[in-house]
Order: structure tokens, then C-alpha cells, then sequence
């Protein structure tokens, strides 16, 4: 086996303009973040309890057992080496790899519920219990026959006075619960959400606490049907589970009462906004958008340095194989999403600063920052994860046939991460839900009030071209505009769409559903403006070394004209920008690509993630990749003999009879 780095790769490394150190710094936040994300991540690295066979050579049930096996190990092991919460996240992404675990939702999403819905009461109860794992949980929401419209739920919780106690109930088959993560064999606790009815009343989806199934044997408590939901795209690892009630009580406390409250004798106390109950979501979203960052970046790690290792055909006769990453049409399907990694890296980073301090000033009780948290947050789940997934299938075509092999990791990768563009909000939905936010600050912008936030740009901007000056469209300040001028005149032009679908005879809602191609639009050339922004805005930090600030504008140049040339329909319409841009930024692209050339694998070794972490063999750090791949082949279940036993079974009377009638 060889033990030295592949010399293409080696090479890349000794020719790069700067050290990716300084890079990996930036992106995580400092040296000692950096310091400690690599020592957690080598101590779960190395301990041999959590090795174990490849998944990919595993059914689904054996995923599931080696998964829950070793996320339990984690939490004690989480426990005994006391780390600290801000920094549990490294060590857990070095033990599950790209893999969802069973308890992802007891910590991603049952637990934050508990923290944002609960009374302080019901902290009390609950909260040690939850966070010391006694008790597992889960968050049922989805149901068969409906996700996305929440409203439309059918699960019940109907309150019965004369007992305090709510009646959970599963009316239909489409009210199954169906889909929640550890729900089908893992969990013993779910937060419910079900419709909540008093003295016959309606008053829409609420958050209950309730246990499905015995502390003492887990066996479904009397009432409660669950189950898993069955093989899956990916997710293999994980438990979806189904569930339904009949007719199970539970006490009234149960209802997560921070805000909506029911009293003992049925009298409902409003919360402060119905949308509140909807909070764990929209920090779920939030998640996304640094996760898509992340998964783009594994994959493009993968694609990067396997082009580097990849020889193939001839570009000048008699000359040697040249690295596929040499081809320019090579560069032009992997750089874009370098860039595009980088980008939403730092999305992810404003996002979740922006939900903290939104989250903080919310939970003392001042809502004011709800509609554009969720405004922003649901635009930019929906387009980091949708660009996420467009560029790990791109990814892995990069990578010819071997990207389709599962010792690639990118199959697993894009089964696992794909469903990022459906759950927590399914991505065309929350498009339109920014798009609301978005009509409604325009109108109030035409009223003459002044926006702030993301939407400040609305204010007072006319979307008149600029008549035909000469630009620099390398400028990330005239880049910002032209994607300002984009989102601004495409809110417009949506509104008035919307508007003229109303003049012309149809009600509000047809109206909207006439207008919401253009509205889907509008949303994303608002969250395609804030990523764009958000870049530039970070290199413009003081304390930004500039060896690496070089590098890091013209991954910014690159995203922000790759995503104009692509969309340039969008500028030209108007006559904002003009032919001529749009040619300057295509030429733009082939010369940041031929300077970005020699530092593509610095740049991704930047992203710091270790082998065991990518779980590819054409990603490996050290380039060796063909050695790797017959050592995995050698690996798979159907080599573990010479002659396979359906030889015996089934090919060998076959091919007797075939010679026997010859
Ligand atoms: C060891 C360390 C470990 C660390 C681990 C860390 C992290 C792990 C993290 C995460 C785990 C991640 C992944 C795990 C994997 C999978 C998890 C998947 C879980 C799920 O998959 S879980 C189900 C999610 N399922 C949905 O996601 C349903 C989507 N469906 C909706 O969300 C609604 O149904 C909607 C919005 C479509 C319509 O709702 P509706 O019909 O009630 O509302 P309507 O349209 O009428 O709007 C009325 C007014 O409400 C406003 N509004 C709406 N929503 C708001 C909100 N959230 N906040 C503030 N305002 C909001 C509007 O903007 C409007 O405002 P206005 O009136 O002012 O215009
Ligand atoms: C791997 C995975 C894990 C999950 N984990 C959980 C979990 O832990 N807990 C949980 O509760 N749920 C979970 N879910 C469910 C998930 O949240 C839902 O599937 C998601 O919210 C989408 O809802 P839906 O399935 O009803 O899609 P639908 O809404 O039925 O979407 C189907 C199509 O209809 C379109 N559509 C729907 N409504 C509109 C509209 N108003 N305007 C325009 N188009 C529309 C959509 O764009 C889409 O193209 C999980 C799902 C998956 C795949």
C-alpha cells in the first residue's frame, strides 16, 4: 500500500498561493476553534469502539443497529470526556460522517422544542430527563396526507375539563403521523403537533408532550400504533417512523404552554403570535443553511482532488494524460461550486447569527423580528440546499464512473443531504413564504414607511435601468448592485403581475397562485442578493489576512458572476446591464477559473475535513486513490467468497443445462 501523497496532488499543495491554515482559520471562526475542532475530531477518529464495516455494504436494518449503537456510545462518551456544548457538533460530525443518526431529532429537534415551547414548569419535569437521554424523543409533525400545509393537520388534541386531560386522536389514515426521525423503533417520547379543539372550537396546530411508548419494555402504550416507514432514497441510518392515537389521554399539563395555554377549565389564553409554535423550524432552517454550506464543500472536496489524481485522453498529441481538472469545462462544472461552498459557508454563518439574536430578543417578548427571521430564513434554507444538491450531482458526474460508485461517497452523500430541498418546509413553499414577506414590505415601501433588515433595499428604489455606462464587472460593489437592481426589479415586476391578476377579475388567492412562478423568482434573486452581499461584506473584515484575501475575492467575483451569467435574462431584460456586460463577465469567469486553477486543492484542504469525515476514497487526502478502490471492491460482501453460494443455487444447473442441450 502506498504510503506517500499522491505526487499530482503533492504538487497542487507546493504550488498553491497561500496556506490553507489561514483559510481554515477564517472559516471556522479562529485558531483555537480550529485547534479544538481537530482534536475532537481525531479523538472520535481513532477510538476504536465506533469503527465498524462500511454501511454501504450493510441492509437497512444493520445501518440502523450500527447507527444506534454507536450515537448511544457518543452521548456517554460525550458525557465521560466532558465536552463542551459549543463544541459537541465537531465531535458528533466526526462519529456519524455524512450520515444522519437516530437521535438527530431528539437533539435537533425534540430538545429545542422543549428549550423555545415549554412553560418553566414544564422544564422542570422534563428538561433534565431530555437532556440526560433518560428519556428519547422525537418531533411528529408531518402526517401522510399532509406536510407543508400545517393547517390542515388532523391529529387531535380535544380538551376534556371534566377530567383536565387531552384526547390525542387519529381520525383517518392520511392523520398518521408519518415520517418523524427515531420515531419508528427509537424513541419513547414524541412533542406532537396536533390540532387543539376546546368545548368544540378550533384553534389550530399546538405542541403536546406525549409519551408512545413503556419506560419498562418500549412496547407501545395502550392507544398508540407506531412504526417504521420502510426503506428510503438514503437515510438508511435512521428510523422514520408512523404513529396514531386512539382516543390516549394525556394530562393537560402536556401541552407545551410558553405560549398558548389552556386553564383547568378550558378557557384558551392567546400567544403573543400563533406563529411562535413554529419556532423549532425555523431554527431548523437556519441549520440547513450552514449544513448545505458544509455538504457542497465535502463534495467539491471529493470532485477537486479526484480531478487532480484523474488522468485522462490526450489534449497535445504525444503528450502525457493531462489532470481532468486541467480541462476547462472541468473547471467550469466544479469551480462555480467551490465558490458556491465558500458563499453559503458564510450564509450560514450570518443566518445563524442573525437567529440568535433574533431568537433572544424573541424569547424576552418582543416578536417584532419574527417575519423577517422566518422571511429570511425560509429563502435561504430553500436556496442553499437546492443549489446544494444541483452541486453534488455535478460533483459527482465530475467524476466519472467512479463517482458512481459508493467508495466515491458522493451517492451517499446526495441520498442522505437531498432531502434538505423537502423537509423542515418544502423548498418552492418557502420560497412563496419569503415572496409574502417580500410583496408585503414592498407595498409598505410604496406607503412611504422605511425598511429595515434584509428587505431594506426595497425602500425607495426605482427600478429604473441605468442608462448604458461602462462597468467594471469585476467590481464586487457593482456586482452587489446589479444583483440589488435584480431582486428590486423582480419584487416589482411580481407585484405588479399580482396586481394585474387581481385587476383583471381574480380573487387573492388565484391572483397568487397565477403569479407565483414570478414570485419563486422574486425570492430567489432576494436570497441570491443577500448571499452575494453577505460575501463581499466579509471581505471587506480589517484583520482578513491578505494573502488569503486574494483568493477569497475571486471566489466571490466567481460565484457572483457565475450566478449572473447563468441567470442573465434576469439583468439584460431591463436593459440594466447590457450585452456587453454579460460577454465581459463570461470572459471574466474563464480568466478567474485559470487563476483559481492552482489553488483549487488548497482550497478545499481548507475546508478541513479529515478522511474519515469525507468517507470517500476518491477525496483521500493523500490522492491514492486507485489502490484504495480495489482494496474497497475486495471489501464488498460478494467477495467474501470465490464462488458465490448462488452459483451452486442457481447459475451452475443453468449453465450444465445450456451445455447439456448443446
Ligand atoms: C452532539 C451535538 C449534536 C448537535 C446537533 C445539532 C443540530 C442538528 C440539527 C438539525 C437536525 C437537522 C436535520 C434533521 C433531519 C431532518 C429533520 C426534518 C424535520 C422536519 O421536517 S419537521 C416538519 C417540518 N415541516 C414544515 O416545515 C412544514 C412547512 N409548512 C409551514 O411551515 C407552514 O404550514 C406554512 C409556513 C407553509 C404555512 O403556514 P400557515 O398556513 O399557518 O401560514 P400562512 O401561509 O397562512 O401565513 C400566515 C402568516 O404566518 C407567517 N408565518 C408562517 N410560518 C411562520 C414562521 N415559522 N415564523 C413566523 N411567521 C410565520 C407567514 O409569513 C404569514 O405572515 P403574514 O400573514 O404576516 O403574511
Ligand atoms: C428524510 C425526511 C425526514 C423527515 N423528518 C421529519 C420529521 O422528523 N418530523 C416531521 O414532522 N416531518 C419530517 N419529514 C417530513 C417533511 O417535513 C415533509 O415531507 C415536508 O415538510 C414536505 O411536505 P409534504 O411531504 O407534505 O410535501 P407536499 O406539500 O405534498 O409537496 C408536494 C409538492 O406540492 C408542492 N406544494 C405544496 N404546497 C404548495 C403550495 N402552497 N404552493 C405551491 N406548491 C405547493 C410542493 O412544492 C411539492 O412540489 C421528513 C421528510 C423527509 C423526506
Amino acid at each position: 500500500m502506498a504510503a506517500t501523497v499522491n505526487p499530482d496532488l503533492k504538487k497542487e499543495r507546493e504550488n498553491s498561493s497561500f496556506d490553507p491554515n489561514k483559510i481554515t482559520s477564517f472559516l471556522y471562526g479562529g485558531p483555537e476553534i480550529v485547534k479544538k475542532k481537530r482534536e475532537l475530531e481525531s479523538l472520535a477518529l481513532n477510538d476504536p469502539d465506533y469503527q465498524h464495516e462500511d454501511l454501504n455494504f450493510m441492509s437497512q436494518e444493520q445501518q440502523y443497529e450500527t447507527f444506534l449503537k454507536k450515537t448511544l456510545l457518543m452521548v456517554t462518551k460525550v458525557r465521560e470526556l466532558k465536552i463542551d456544548v459549543a463544541d459537541r457538533h465537531f465531535y458528533r460530525s466526526a462519529v456519524i460522517g455524512t450520515n444522519p443518526d437516530p437521535l438527530g431529532l431528539h437533539v435537533g429537534m425534540f430538545l429545542p422544542t422543549l428549550y423555545g415551547q415549554a412553560s418553566q414548569e414544564q422544564k422542570d419535569k422534563w428538561l433534565k430527563m431530555a437532556e440526560n437521554f433518560a428519556i428519547i424523543g422525537t418531533y411528529a409533525q408531518t402526517e401522510m396526507g399532509h406536510g407543508t400545509f400545517l393547517r390542515g393537520l388532523e391529529t387531535t388534541a380535544t380538551y376534556d375539563p371534566t377530567t383536565q386531560e387531552f384526547v390525542i386522536n387519529t381520525p383517518t389514515i392520511t392523520a398518521y403521523k408519518w415520517w418523524p426521525g427515531g420515531l419508528g423503533k427509537t424513541s419513547n417520547y414524541c412533542v406532537l403537533m396536533a390540532q387543539l379543539y376546546i368545548h368544540g372550537k378550533s384553534y389550530g396546530p399546538h405542541p403536546f408532550m406525549v409519551q408512545i411508548r413503556s419506560l419498562q419494555d418500549h412496547k407501545p402504550l395502550p392507544g398508540v400504533t407506531v412504526g417504521d416507514i420502510g426503506p428510503k432514497f438514503g437515510y438508511g441510518s435512521v428510523d422514520n417512523g408512523f404513529l396514531a392515537f386512539n382516543n390516549v389521554r394525556i394530562p393537560r399539563e402536556n401541552m407545551l404552554m410558553k405560549y398558548s395555554k389552556v386553564e383547568p377549565d378550558g378557557t384558551y389564553v392567546k400567544p403573543p403570535s400563533t406563529k411562535l409554535a413554529y419556532g423549532t423550524m425555523v431554527q431548523v432552517r437556519a441549520n440547513i443553511v450552514v449544513n448545505s454550506g458544509r455538504v457542497l464543500a465535502k463534495a467539491v472536496t471529493i470532485a477537486t482532488r479526484y480531478s487532480c489524481v484523474r488522468r485522462q485522453s490526450e489534449m497535445k498529441p504525444g503528450h502525457p494524460e493531462p489532470q481532468v481538472l486541467d480541462y476547462v469545462t472541468q473547471q467550469y462544472k466544479l469551480f462555480p461550486y467551490l465558490a458556491a461552498a465558500y458563499a453559503f459557508w458564510l450564509t450560514g454563518q450570518t443566518m445563524m447569527s442573525v437567529y440568535t439574536t433574533s431568537s433572544n430578543q424573541i424569547s424576552k417578548g418582543d416578536i417584532s423580528a419574527l417575519p423577517e427571521l422566518h422571511a429570511l430564513s425560509a429563502g435561504l434554507k430553500a436556496l442553499s440546499s437546492w443549489v446544494a444538491n444541483v452541486g453534488m450531482e455535478e460533483c459527482r458526474m465530475a467524476c466519472g464512473g467512479h463517482g458512481y460508485s459508493h467508495a466515491s461517497g458522493l451517492p451517499r452523500l446526495y441520498a442522505n443531504m437531498t432531502p434538505g430541498a423537502t423537509y423542515e418546509g418544502e423548498n418552492t413553499v418557502m420560497m412563496l413564504q419569503t415572496a409574502r414577506y417580500l410583496m408585503k414590505s414592498y407595498n409598505q415601501s410604496l406607503q412611504g414607511e422605511k425598511l429595515a433588515g434584509s428587505v431594506a433595499y426595497l425602500s425607495g428604489v426605482q427600478p429604473v435601468p441605468a442608462a448604458g455606462r461602462t462597468r467594471n464587472m469585476l467590481d464586487l460593489g457593482v456586482l452587489c448592485d446589479a444583483y440589488r437592481h435584480r431582486a428590486a426589479r423582480l419584487v416589482h415586476e411580481a407585484a405588479v403581475q399580482l396586481r394585474n391578476e387581481r385587476q383583471a377579475g381574480k380573487d387573492q388567492p388565484d391572483a397568487w397562485n397565477a403569479a407565483s412562478v414570478d414570485l419563486v423568482k422574486a425570492a430567489m434573486a432576494h436570497s441570491q442578493y443577500f448571499v452575494v452581499k453577505n460575501f463581499a461584506e466579509r471581505l471587506t473584515d480589517s484583520t482578513l489576512d491578505s494573502s488569503i484575501s486574494d483568493v477569497l475575492t475571486r471566489l466571490c467575483q466567481l460565484h457572483a458572476l457565475h450566478g449572473l451569467v447563468t441567470n442573465s435574462g434576469d439583468f439584460l431584460e431591463d436593459g440594466y446591464l447590457t450585452g456587453t456586460d454579460v460577454r465581459q463577465a463570461r470572459r471574466h469567469i474563464n480568466a478567474l477559473m485559470a487563476k483559481l486553477r492552482p489553488d483549487a486543492v488548497a482550497l478545499v484542504d481548507a475546508f478541513d475535513f479529515p478522511d474519515g469525515i469525507l468517507n470517500s476514497v476518491l477525496g483521500r487526502y493523500d490522492g491514492n486513490v486507485y489502490e484504495h478502490l480495489l482494496e474497497w471492491a475486495k471489501a464488498s460482501p460478494l467477495n467474501k467468497t470465490d464462488v458465490h453460494q448462488s452459483y451452486h443455487k442457481y447459475l451452475k444447473p443453468f449453465l450444465e443445462d445450456n451445455r447439456a442441450k448443446l
